[in-house]
């Protein structure tokens, strides 16, 4: 811990609810006629929308607590990451990926609180673009082409007055009125619009609205804020319905097993711990995973459903064998490009720790503690291996106005993992300088990792294989990413600030020549970074699919009674961020679930 993570994790423990917040439920009744396991983006979503039918009782089981204060301030993310509000995953190392990182395991961070890993993230709202959708509807997924999710998309958002929702097709691609607030951060270093004038001088558009149909471009970020701070999962569905006498939530309560009755097969119930003791609850209707992409696929092998084989070592008696954990997909990216400048233009830490930001922060709702993630602004652009280039993307840089030799109190490079010897050798020379990063981010990746069971036990972790470079290709396509990213600094907008790409070589790559395509090639494998928007371990496909885990209306194949809405369904990771689409996935999947249940 650093100090202040420390004050973070004091405070997670000590500080009292929020007023607002959905209460805890004394005890947990005998039966409910949904249970749904796990209250993050796509849990929210699911007990907002079952609550709605005044008639059906919703049990919502989370193993986390409550938000605070701390978590709302959008850019102190990286200081919560490995507190007690993280489950803390590691994966196993791999050859040739995550090199400088410690014990060459790769941080994967995941919220362990009300609202899940929307807790825990950036902040940024993307979506990806229309052929993401038609991709999944063209692999037998009926109801998921683009027509079929926007409106999903639009239902949940409040998008706030300004540059996005004055543009002409705002009513098309935006909702208005949703209970998820999203919203352009107002405050802005110098550097924003130089990134947006870079853009320009490139030849791009700027600002787009990289939700439409055409995203590439250079724009500033959308972000789930509200008045500068964070709108998480349960801050959107949760706290307003905290009310609904429908609604049971249980916090602090872990599931361990979903109980499936062996003849029929049906999901009856869950296992769970709370208070150290292991209780049983019934579903007169449905079980609903929304546990992630990591504790998902766990909990469905944990009580059966998974490769039989696999489960068979582990000890697990099987119940429908299905390729769950398989599929996982990530966009990978190298955090390590630092742009110096010769003006006080960018985010240092120790500057921003000046009081005068708190104030402006919680009175204005203002300045540089609403940056969300650091993240000020973001291009969608495309590499020469991008197949349909002109409107699908297959890269994104995103533009911090901070950097790694900004991270004096060291929480940037914590988040990552990194090693501190790798750091110090690295940016220690240049520590407190400022500079800005740009993050090329890969969005089509064709690489696979897994998520298997460590042991028969629920309370140990999953085993996650990222997978990462295992396809040369993405490789070849971030190095791409890379050099486009330098490109943007050697901009006349950049080079007004003297941006230099700072050139300390990475250990175990010096013997490439510094700059050259093997070199960063090379660097990939070292600072092997990612935006944790892992999907894929429950692929949805049609009975025809072999690999898939659910149908296109989500139900665990071979299972009644029982389905997943998370992450983890996604059959093709799109080219965005992942909270949005996990939204847009709830509200599809509740509205499936009431068409069943409502005759
Ligand atoms: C550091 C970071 C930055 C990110 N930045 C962005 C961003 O800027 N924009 C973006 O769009 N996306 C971002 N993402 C990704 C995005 O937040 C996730 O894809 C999304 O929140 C996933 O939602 P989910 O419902 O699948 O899972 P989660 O939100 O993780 O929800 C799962 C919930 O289930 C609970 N749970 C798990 N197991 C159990 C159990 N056994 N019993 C009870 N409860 C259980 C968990 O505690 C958790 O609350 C980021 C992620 C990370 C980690």
């Amino acid at each position: 811990y650093t100090v202040f993570q420390a004050v973070v994790e004091y405070y997670r423990m000590v500080a009292p609810e929020p007023v607002d917040a959905v209460p805890d439920a004394p005890y947990v009744g005998r039966q409910y006629d949904f249970i749904v396991v796990g209250a993050g983006s796509g849990g929210s979503v699911v007990a907002n929308r079952l609550t709605e039918v005044a008639g059906w009782t919703v049990l919502l089981i989370e193993a986390g607590g409550e938000e605070n204060a701390m978590t709302d301030v959008p850019l102190l993310v990286s200081y919560l990451i490995g507190t007690g509000y993280d489950w803390g995953y590691r994966t196993e190392p791999q050859d040739g990926v995550c090199g400088a990182m410690d014990d060459r395991k790769c941080r994967w961070p995941r919220g362990k609180v009300m609202g899940g890993t929307s807790v825990l993230n950036y902040m940024m709202y993307t979506r990806g673009v229309p052929e993401d959708y038609d991709r999944w509807a063209r692999l037998g997924n009926v109801g998921w082409s683009y027509a079929d999710v926007l409106p999903y998309f639009k239902k949940s958002e409040d998008l706030a007055d300004g540059r996005v929702a004055a543009s002409p097709e705002a009513a098309h691609l935006h909702g208005r009125g949703g209970y998820l607030k999203v919203q352009e951060p107002s405050w802005k270093t110098p550097l924003g619009p130089a990134f947006l004038r870079a853009g320009r001088e490139l030849g791009y558009e700027t600002p787009v609205d990289y939700n439409g149909p055409r995203p590439l471009g250079f724009s500033y970020v959308l972000a789930t804020t509200d008045h500068g701070s964070r709108c998480s999962a349960s801050k959107a569905f949760l706290r307003p319905i905290r009310h609904r006498p429908n609604l049971t939530v249980a916090k602090r309560t872990t599931v361990t097993k979903v109980l499936i009755e062996p003849g029929t097969k049906r999901a009856y119930g869950v296992r769970f711990v709370r208070n150290r003791r292991t209780s049983l609850v019934y579903a007169r209707k449905e079980v609903i995973l929304c546990a992630g992409v990591f504790n998902s696929p766990q909990l469905l092998m944990l009580s059966g459903v998974g490769p039989a084989e696999h489960l068979a070592n582990v000890g697990v008696p099987v119940v429908s064998d299905l390729r769950v954990g398989y599929n996982l997909q990530d966009h990978v990216s190298m955090a390590g490009l630092v742009f110096l400048v010769n003006q006080s233009v960018t985010i240092v830490e120790s500057r921003y720790r000046n009081p005068r930001y708190l104030v402006q922060y919680a009175l204005a709702g203002d300045g540089p503690l609403t940056v969300p993630g650091g993240a000020e602004a973001v291009a969608f652009t495309a590499t020469r291996y991008a197949t349909n280039g002109s409107v699908v993307p297959d890269m994104e840089l995103v533009f911090g106005p901070g950097a790694l030799t900004g991270d004096t109190g060291g929480s940037l490079h914590r988040l990552f993992g990194m090693r501190e010897d790798f750091y110090e050798q690295v940016y220690g020379g240049f520590r407190g300088r400022d500079a800005w990063g740009l993050v090329p981010i890969l969005l089509r990746p064709r690489s696979r990792g897994r998520v298997m069971l460590r042991s028969a036990n629920p309370f140990h972790a999953p085993l996650l294989f990222p997978g990462y470079l295992s396809d040369t290709h993405d490789r070849d396509v971030l190095v791409e990413g890379i050099k486009q990213a330098i490109a943007v600094s050697k901009t006349q907008a950049f080079q007004k600030y003297g941006s230099t790409l700072l050139s300390v070589p990475f250990p175990g790559c010096e013997h490439e020549t510094f700059g050259s395509d093997e070199y960063w090639g090379c660097s990939i494998g070292q600072l092997t970074t990612n935006l944790h928007h892992q999907v894929g371990t429950c692929k949805m496909g049609p009975a025809s699919d072999p690999d898939a885990v659910v149908d296109p209306k989500l139900r665990v194949r071979g299972v009644k009674g029982l389905r997943v809405v998370d992450a983890s369904i996604m059959p093709l990771i799109p080219g965005g961020h992942t909270n949005a689409m996990t939204f847009m996935i709830g509200e599809k999947a509740a509205d499936m679930i009431k068409e069943n249940w409502i005759k």
